[in-house]
């Protein structure tokens, strides 16, 4: 039986080494000064629950951890013997000590599937248990309920025929605040993210030099106007669970200020982005007179080729936490669900460009990365149109958010991917000097 006072001890001296070598671990980047156990709840015999606090110079955040002392490196999450018991109070519905496990309304569970790590780079922590079930376990704890659960709740309420079901959470509460700990949904086997398929389709034409982009095997257009399609639905969905309205003068000065203090932020770091700085704050100040009278509402925030899943039923939209860097107001405020629309753009114009990181200059193969993303983009917003009016319709608003996420994704990649931060950049230039 676990000792939790022990337990909390033992936490206190090894997680100052331990932490770092996580690849969960969002502070990598300051030493750790301090850890201090806040709660360690016994799930079980042998598996605790524990909510820990990190201080570092400048910062102190939450973290949860699920610890066996029989588990290796002590992760219960990874461990097949123990963590079928986190899918088990869920679909038992428990309580304990304040950790609320429970399922969607009039969802059945099967209990006797063991999980196992999804595998891939996370700052959270994914298990699938069976075919059948995928559980997000947030390591990194916000306060108030988590908005990837209410956005899925809201778009299950209206019948949404692309997301993956919600079926489950774990929350508790810290200070009197509601935090969500985790979410289970539908697990979806035969999926592959939109990003996969993209680098797939311009390979292939790369490696076709006197073919064009509609006549290779690999050709994407279909499934972009398929994924537009999916995305107004999508946005048609959010806005009949949780309204729209139409934007008024707070709201077009708040965005335009947004988009101009991103471009202060990301200037200061990042220098190769002074040069452009004068057109970039010409265009989102030229934003705000078609940012008045339209509507706006809850967007997904961060889409992009990696948040959606081609299945044999369709596209499927994951992830709906919004951008990783942007606070909790922002990130739940009414927007223009073109900015989604933006993410989605630039998202093919990266699928097109990456092959290009790193290669000597081609103008050839520059010339055929540019005749792919116009394809898909054109067919993207073909899609869109199907169910919407067609983005193209609003073609500075569309640029100005375009550019803004290109800022964004400027510190992005200056933060994790050096040495593809001309992919942003070679678009900004482009976009800044006239080109599309
Ligand atoms: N419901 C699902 N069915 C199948 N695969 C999924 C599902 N949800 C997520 N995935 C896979 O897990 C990856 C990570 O999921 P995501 O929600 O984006 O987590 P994170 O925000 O931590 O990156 C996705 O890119 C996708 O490949
Ligand atoms: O971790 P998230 O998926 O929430 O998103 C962050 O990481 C993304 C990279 O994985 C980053 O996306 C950028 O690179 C993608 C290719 O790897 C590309 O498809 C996107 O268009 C581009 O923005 C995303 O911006 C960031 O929030």
């Amino acid at each position: 039986m676990i000792d939790p006072d022990e337990l909390t001890d033992k936490l206190v001296t090894t997680l100052p080494d331990v932490l770092p070598t996580l690849r969960w671990f969002g502070g990598k980047d300051r030493p750790i000064t301090a850890v201090r156990p806040l709660r360690t709840t016994p799930l079980d015999d042998d598996v605790a629950h524990v909510i820990v606090e990190v201080d570092q110079p400048g910062r102190t955040e939450q973290y949860q951890l699920i610890i066996s002392e029989h588990s290796d490196g002590y992760d219960a999450t990874a461990d097949p013997e123990r963590n079928g018991l986190l899918l088990r109070k869920i679909a038992a519905g428990e309580s304990v000590n304040g950790i609320r496990f429970a399922h969607e309304q009039g969802v059945e569970l099967r209990t006797s599937l063991r999980g196992r790590p999804i595998g891939v780079e996370q700052s959270n922590t994914s298990l699938i248990y069976g075919q059948q079930y995928i559980l997000k376990v947030f390591r990194k704890l916000a306060r108030g309920e988590n908005r990837d659960l209410v956005m899925h709740r809201a778009l299950r309420s209206v019948g949404c025929e692309h997301i993956a079901l919600p079926l489950g959470s774990i929350s508790t509460e810290l200070d009197g605040e509601p935090v969500t700990l985790a979410m289970l949904q539908e697990f979806l086997p035969d999926a592959v993210e939109g990003w996969d398929m993209a680098k797939t389709s311009v390979r292939d034409l790369m490696a076709e030099a006197d073919l064009h982009a509609s006549e290779v095997g690999g050709d994407f257009a279909g499934e972009a106007c398929r994924l537009g399609h999916a995305v107004a639905k999508v946005h048609a969905d959010l806005a009949q669970a949780l309204g729209t309205r139409i934007a008024d003068d707070d709201a077009v000065a708040n965005a335009v200020a947004g988009m101009q203090r991103r471009l202060d932020t990301v200037v200061e770091a990042v220098p190769e982005l002074t040069r452009y700085e004068e057109p970039l704050r010409a265009a989102f100040e030229e934003a705000r007179e078609h940012l008045g009278r339209i509507p706006i509402q809850h967007i997904h925030g961060d889409l992009h080729l990696g948040q959606v899943l081609r299945t044999v039923h369709g596209w499927l939209l994951i992830d709906f936490e919004g951008e990783p860097a942007a606070g909790v107001a922002e990130r739940n405020a009414l927007r223009s669900p073109l900015r989604d629309v933006a993410g989605m753009l630039r998202s093919f114009d990266y699928a097109a460009r990456q092959l290009l990181v790193g290669q000597p200059d081609d103008d050839q193969l520059a010339y055929r990365a540019m005749e792919w993303t116009k394809r898909n983009r054109a067919a993207f917003c073909e899609g869109y149109a199907e169910v919407a009016a067609d983005p193209r319709d609003n073609v500075q608003l569309l640029r100005a958010f375009e550019l803004d996420k290109a800022v964004y994704e400027v510190a992005y990649e200056h933060a994790n991917r050096p040495e593809w931060l001309t992919v942003p950049l070679s678009s900004i230039a482009r976009m800044t000097s006239g080109g599309e």
